[in-house]
């Protein structure tokens, strides 16, 4: 690979601060340092990889549209968020929007469409039986985390993304290798291209998100104006539409059974649990709002309901979920200060932004919006490192959650699509299966923990899907660069031997090596950041984190609604001390009141909860391992 072209120049001071912590890294590696420098050191890669790592996945920017060609027909968008993406940036205001196409961390080059050899070697479905399937009995439980931060990303994710998948054409045809069985052929649809717009999507194609790229509530609210119209109530409330039974409110269905959300692909117990909740938090803020401004129409309290809501979970993930799963002291500190500054929480609550413009100081929201100079988007390595299917367990063990008895125990393959509430109708309530969540493990993100009824998944659209198989077919099929090349355009090592990549374990080197023809280039981006040893405290791979310092504060930073105007004028003052002091914790405690007691002592709601004391006698791994 010749010399990275920078798509933008950091300034003299930023180039400084880059060089010197080149020169410390050589001796010790920023996750070594004391906190405060290891904060710092993060901060100047960041500024590093943007300038290397930002790239947009149309050829020209005129795409992103102009006020010209997609003028503002209501003003109300001036301080609303619009359901389809639109106005987020008022100069280029299709940026980000439903049906844009997905961006690139590396040069579009270096992302081509595989050929025919290139999709299928090594084949996908020995790596996916190799390197993915959980042994019988062998679930890896990730001790530091419960349940619920699995179901929370997966949650955040339908907000962010959803490739559109081509149902009219041949689709692809998986060869199996000898010996190896699945119900007839395994075919998989293949990712719908983008039409050509310029000769470089022959090459390396676009893919267009069928969500908005926005962090905007979507897998709530819904990517389009007419689907969020259909999910509000017809009074003048602002409200989403909730059913009601005896357990509670719950998200309604539709005619044939789905869940009507903004996003109900993939459904299982925990999106109803995560769904229902957010609703409930909108409706809340809708009450508070209508209190606090009775004269406002139901636009009005919507509008400020969904700012404040989705502002919130953007919150929850950037200093509540981010530090759960990385949890390393420089990474507290840093995401606090995505979000904070590094002057911290308490001094921003108190006085505001001290500092007008510095993210650093005093934090994104309200810094200004900065595109880097490339249009927003997500990406599709950014797609490739959430492939976390290893954090779903093989069975939920669920408990009351006052006296914490145990209930049962269900595999979670009973528990997807139409019986997702099914312990809702055993009589389990949402405060229990919220304590359950909070107790349970989920699967860590390492070889060979991929739950079995994933890799033989029936979804309601007809389709059987290996999710092992289709992890890595899906990211070559895209373009996604292989292990190696993928670091290397990060600007991290690269490992010359499998035994170098693995951190000197033997047996998988071997696997790996056989597997991949002793070729280490070929080694997917998945298998390598499942094999690769990870930081202390850390849940995923540095590889894996690379994508993640470029991208987290990117949803923030170009978001007009919080790094630009992230006033009271915006959110209202009542708005803003919403978003600030309100925690995961607050919104669980708010509609699950019997949660107070077992969350008292919690410092993160995505850590494993404190038990109650009948809990304690259950002996499953479901929520008893030996903690690493
Ligand atoms: C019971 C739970 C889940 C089910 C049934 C499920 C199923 C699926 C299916 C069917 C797809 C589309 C596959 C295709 O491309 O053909 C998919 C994609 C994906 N899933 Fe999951 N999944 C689950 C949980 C999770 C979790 C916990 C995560 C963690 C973040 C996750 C992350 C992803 C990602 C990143 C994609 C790619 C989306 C895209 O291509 O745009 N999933 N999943």
């Amino acid at each position: 690979m010749g010399e990275q072209k920078k798509t933008f120049q950091p300034s003299f001071f930023e180039r400084i601060g880059i060089s010197t912590f080149h020169l410390i890294n050589r001796v010790v590696p920023w996750f070594k340092l004391p906190t405060f420098l290891g904060a710092i050191n993060l901060a100047f890669l960041r500024i590093e990889l943007r300038g290397y790592n930002l790239h947009d996945g149309y050829a020209s920017a005129s795409e992103q549209g102009s006020p010209g060609d997609t003028p503002m027909m209501d003003e109300r968008f001036q301080t609303a968020r619009n359901s389809d993406g639109q106005f987020n940036s008022l100069e280029q205001p299709r940026m980000g929007c439903t049906g844009m196409r997905f961006g690139r961390n590396f040069p579009r080059e270096h992302c081509q469409k595989p050929t025919e050899e290139e999709l299928w070697f090594p084949n996908p479905r020995i790596i996916s039986e190799k390197f993915m399937a959980r042994k019988e009995g062998g679930f890896i439980p990730a001790t530091t985390l419960n349940l619920l931060a699995a179901a929370w990303i997966q949650f955040q994710t339908h907000d962010w993304f959803n490739h559109e998948l081509d149902h009219e054409n041949e689709p692809h045809d998986i060869p199996l290798p000898p010996g190896h069985s699945w119900q007839g052929k395994m075919t998989l649809p293949k990712t719908k291209p983008d039409e050509i717009l310029d000769p470089s999507d022959v090459k390396c194609p676009g893919y267009k998100n069928v969500n908005t790229a926005w962090w905007d509530g979507s897998q709530i609210y819904g990517s389009t104006e007419e689907a969020t119209r259909a999910l509000r109530t017809s009074r003048p409330d602002g409200k989403l539409e909730l059913a009601e039974n005896r357990t509670g409110a719950f998200i309604p269905r539709d005619k044939d059974g789905n869940p009507r959300t903004g996003f109900s692909d993939n459904w299982w117990v925990g999106m109803e649990m995560l769904h229902t909740l957010f609703a409930l938090e909108h409706n809340a803020l809708c009450d508070m709002f209508q209190k606090a401004y009775p004269k406002w129409t139901g636009d009005q309290i919507f509008d400020k309901a969904r700012l404040v809501n989705s502002a919130l979970m953007a919150k929850i993930h950037t200093v509540e979920w981010t530090p759960a799963i990385l949890a390393h002291p420089i990474l507290e500190l840093g995401m606090n200060a995505n979000w904070w500054g590094l002057v911290g929480e308490k001094l921003t609550k108190m006085l505001g932004r001290i500092s007008k413009n510095s993210e650093i100081i005093s934090g994104i929201p309200g810094s200004g919006v900065d595109h880097d100079e490339i249009p927003f988007s997500l990406t599709e390595e950014f797609i490739s490192v959430y492939r976390m299917h290893s954090l779903l367990p093989d069975n939920i063990a669920f408990f009351e959650a006052t006296h914490g008895k145990h209930y049962t125990t269900t595999p979670l393959a009973d528990l997807t699509f139409q019986n997702a509430q099914k312990p809702l109708e055993s009589g389990i309530s949402f405060g229990d299966l919220f304590y359950s969540f909070g107790i349970n493990y989920p699967g860590a993100i390492t070889n060979n923990n991929y739950p079995n009824f994933l890799r033989d998944l029936h979804t309601p659209d007809g389709l059987h899907r290996d999710m092992g198989t289709v992890d890595i077919v899906r990211d070559r099929e895209r373009g996604v660069p292989r292990y190696c090349a993928f670091r290397r355009m990060l600007r991290l090592s690269v490992p010359k031997t499998f035994e170098e990549l693995t951190g000197g374990k033997k047996e998988l080197a071997e696997q790996l090596s056989e597997v991949y023809s002793g070729n280490i280039e070929l080694v997917d981006a998945l298998v390598g950041s499942h094999s690769e040893p990870v930081i202390p405290g850390f849940g995923f791979s540095e590889t894996a984190f690379r994508i993640f310092i470029v991208m987290a504060s990117r949803r923030l930073k170009s978001d007009r609604f919080i790094a630009g105007q992230w006033n009271a004028e915006m959110y209202t003052k009542e708005g803003l001390h919403w978003v600030q002091h309100t925690t995961m914790k607050d919104v669980l405690i708010r509609h699950f009141p019997e949660l107070e007691d077992t969350l008292k002592n919690s410092q993160n709601a995505f850590a494993p909860w404190e038990m109650k004391p009948d809990s304690k006698n259950y002996q499953g791994i479901e929520t008893n391992a030996k903690k690493t």
